[in-house]
């Protein structure tokens, strides 16, 4: 944690953003490196993860952000958004890509289901600036339910910063719609191996079409691009 509080400047200066956008990231970041640790498959109920950010790292958001950049991705899915740490990311990067291409089309799919963060999450995305919020579609509410209707034809990025449990679930709504080339990156996989058991054998077995590497990041970061 503090390896990653002193980086943070450096990890800030990976992706392009508004010094206003910069700031407000560099604040969240620091309010959620020095909060209390959850995982969600250690002894604390999931109630005592509500008033806490449980935000990806900075690095990963970083990363999360190139890796969209390279992609050109314009319709991404963000599983668990809790204050919308990782969103403004996903947002930055949608915009900036939208812009390259010449095109308004593109938006971040954002879900949460505790209304007090999803309250929060917007106020954090209100204080980013333009055009952070403009891209952002927020669903309240259960995931497994809200990402079953109006989805975009296609999806370039599905972000899986959720309970264990629910990340299989999730993939197989937003499956269907991944383009080839799409990518799924997953928090916390080596962490949580038990708890991503199923999700695991999904993604190992070739007839669903992924290849992917666990990434050394904090608690392993896995990166799965489908393949058709
Ligand atoms: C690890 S946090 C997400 C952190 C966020 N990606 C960030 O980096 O700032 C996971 C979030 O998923 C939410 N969540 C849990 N179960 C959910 C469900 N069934 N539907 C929607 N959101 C859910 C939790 O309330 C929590 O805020």
């Amino acid at each position: 944690m503090a390896a990653h509080l002193d980086n943070l400047g450096d990890t800030l200066r990976s992706i392009r953003a508004a010094p206003r956008t910069i700031e407000l990231l560099r604040d969240l970041h620091t309010q959620a490196l020095t909060e209390s640790p959850y995982l969600s498959v250690d002894s604390q109920p999931q109630s005592a993860a509500l008033d806490r950010f449980v935000a990806l790292e900075p690095d990963k958001c970083a990363l999360v952000y190139l890796l969209l950049r390279a992609n050109g991705a314009r319709f991404v899915v963000e599983a668990g958004t809790s204050f919308g740490v990782s969103t403004i990311y996903l947002a930055l990067a949608v915009s900036q890509n939208a812009s390259v291409q010449n095109t308004t089309q593109g938006k971040v799919i954002a879900t949460e289901n505790e209304p007090t963060k999803a309250k929060r999450a917007r106020e954090h995305w209100s204080a980013a600036g333009d055009p952070i919020q403009d891209w952002i579609e927020l669903r309240e509410g259960d995931l497994r339910e809200t990402l079953k209707v109006d989805m975009p034809e296609t999806i370039d990025f599905l972000l899986l910063d959720i309970w264990s449990v629910l990340a299989l679930p999730t993939l197989l709504v937003v499956k269907p719609r991944l383009r080839v080339g799409a990518m799924v990156v997953v928090d916390n996989y080596s962490a949580s191996r038990e708890g991503y058991r199923d999700l695991t054998s999904y993604l190992g077995d070739p007839k669903n079409g992924f290849k992917s590497i666990t990434t050394p990041f904090q608690g392993g970061l896995h990166v799965a691009v489908y393949l058709g």
